[in-house]
C-alpha cells in the first residue's frame, strides 16, 4: 500500500473522529477511547483492509486488550518478572499478559484463515493478503519466513506499537493547547491562512512552520517513550572511553536528549520556539530523537508523523479545545504518572465548533 493510499484511510478517519466529537456538543469528553479507536483503524485498515465502528463489541475488545498489555508491560511486577523469572508462575500480571496476548493472536489467526479462502493474488486488498501471497510463493523453498507464526506476530506487533503510542501523543497534544490557548490560537490562525477549510494534507505541511514547531515539541515534551525499548550489544564496544562487552543489557534512555539542557533552551518547558529560527522558519533539531534512532529506529515513524500531523490539524481546524466549565487552564495538570508509555493524567476536554 502507497503512501498516498495510506494518507487516504487517514483522512478518512479523521472525519469519522471529528464527526463523533461535533455529536458531544462541546460537553466535558474524556478523549482516550475516541483517539484510541481512531488511531486503531488507521493501523487496522492497513492490516486488515478494512475499519470498523468505534462501539464495534470486537474492535472494542481488540483495544482494550491492547491498552491493558501496554499498562501491564510497564507494571513493577512484570519489572520484577524481568529481573526475576523465576517468579512468573506466582505473579497474576503475568498470567493476564499471557491471556490477553493470546486472545489477540486468536483473533489474528482466524483472520487470516478466512482471508486466505478469499485470497486473489490479483486483488491484494491488506498487509495480511500481500503477506499471504509470500507466503504462497515460498511454497516449496527448504528456508520458510512468511510462516503463520511470523504474520500473527508481526500483525500484533504493528497493531501494539502503532496504537498507544500516536494516540498518547494525540492527547498529550490536546492537553498542551488547553493549557496554552494563545499557542492554539496561533496554530489555528496558520490552519485558517494555509488550509482554510480543505481538508488537512501532508503537502500542507512544509508551508506551516509554526504548527509544525508545536507538533516537534508536544513529541519532546511528553517524552512518550522514556525508557526507549531494551537493546543488547551485538559485539565489545568502547563509548568515550566505557567499554561496553558484547550481550551487554542497555537501556538508551531517550530523556537524556529530549531534556538535554545542552541542547534545548527550556528543556523542562513546552516551547515551540525550540524549533524555530529568528524569521519563524522550521529549524530540525539532531537531539529530536523521539522515534530514537540507529538500525532500529521506530519502524512506523513516517507513518506516525503523517498521522500527527493530519490529526492535529483536522482537529484544530473544526474545534478549539478547553477545559471543563470551573477549570481553568492553570489548574491543568502537565505531570505524568509513571509506565512504560506515558499518558497524561486523566482529563476532559470540551471540543466547541469553530464554525
Ligand atoms: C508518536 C508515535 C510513535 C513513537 C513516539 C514511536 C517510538 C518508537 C520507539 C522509541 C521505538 C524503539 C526504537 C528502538 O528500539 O531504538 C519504536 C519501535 C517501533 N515502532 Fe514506533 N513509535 C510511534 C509510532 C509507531 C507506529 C505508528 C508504528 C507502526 C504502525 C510503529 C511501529 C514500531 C515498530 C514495529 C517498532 C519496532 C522496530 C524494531 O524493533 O525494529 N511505531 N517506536
Amino acid at each position: 500500500m502507497g503512501k498516498k493510499a495510506i494518507e487516504d484511510h487517514v483522512v478518512e478517519e479523521y472525519g469519522y473522529l471529528a464527526d463523533i466529537i461535533e455529536s458531544h456538543k462541546g460537553k466535558p469528553l474524556e478523549m482516550t477511547h475516541l483517539m484510541n479507536s481512531a488511531i486503531a483503524n488507521v493501523i487496522v485498515s492497513i492490516l486488515l483492509g478494512k475499519r470498523f465502528e468505534y462501539e464495534d463489541s470486537t474492535f472494542k475488545r481488540l483495544v482494550s486488550l491492547m491498552n491493558e498489555n501496554m499498562r501491564l508491560f510497564g507494571s513493577p511486577s512484570m519489572s520484577l518478572y524481568n529481573m526475576f523469572p523465576i517468579l512468573g508462575p506466582f505473579l497474576k500480571d503475568k498470567k493476564s499478559f499471557l491471556e490477553n496476548l493470546k486472545e489477540v493472536n486468536d483473533f489474528i489467526k482466524v483472520t487470516f484463515t478466512k482471508y486466505l479462502q478469499v485470497l486473489d493474488k490479483n486483488d491484494q486488498r491488506s498487509f495480511i493478503d500481500a503477506f499471504l501471497v509470500k507466503q504462497q510463493e515460498e511454497n516449496g523453498k527448504a528456508n520458510k519466513f512468511f510462516d503463520d507464526e511470523n504474520l500473527t506476530e508481526v500483525v500484533r506487533n504493528l497493531f501494539t506499537a502503532g496504537m498507544d503510542t500516536t494516540a498518547t501523543t494525540l492527547r498529550w497534544g490536546l492537553l498542551l493547547m488547553m493549557k496554552y490557548p494563545e499557542i492554539q490560537k496561533k496554530v489555528q490562525e496558520e490552519i485558517d491562512e494555509v488550509i482554510g477549510t480543505n481538508p488537512p494534507r501532508s503537502e500542507h505541511r512544509t508551508k506551516m512552520p509554526y504548527t509544525d514547531a508545536v507538533i516537534h515539541e508536544i513529541q519532546r515534551f511528553a517524552n512518550i517513550l522514556p525508557l526507549n525499548l531494551p537493546h543488547e550489544t551485538t559485539m565489545d564496544v568502547t563509548i568515550k572511553g566505557y567499554f561496553i562487552p558484547k550481550g551487554t543489557y542497555i537501556i538508551p534512555l531517550l530523556n537524556s536528549v529530549l531534556q538535554d539542557k545542552t541542547q534545548w533552551e527550556k528543556p523542562c518547558s513546552f516551547y515551540p520556539e525550540h524549533f524555530l529560527n529568528s524569521e519563524g522558519k522550521f529549524v530540525k533539531k539532531d537531539a529530536f530523537m523521539p522515534f530514537s534512532a540507529g538500525r532500529r529506529i521506530c519502524a512506523g515513524e513516517t507513518l506516525a508523523k503523517m498521522e500527527l500531523f493530519l490529526f492535529f490539524t483536522s482537529l484544530l481546524q473544526r474545534f478549539t479545545f478547553q477545559p471543563p466549565p470551573g477549570v481553568s487552564p492553570s489548574d491543568l495538570d502537565l505531570s505524568a504518572p509513571t509506565r512504560f508509555v506515558i499518558a497524561p493524567v486523566t482529563h476532559e476536554v470540551c471540543a466547541v465548533s469553530r464554525s
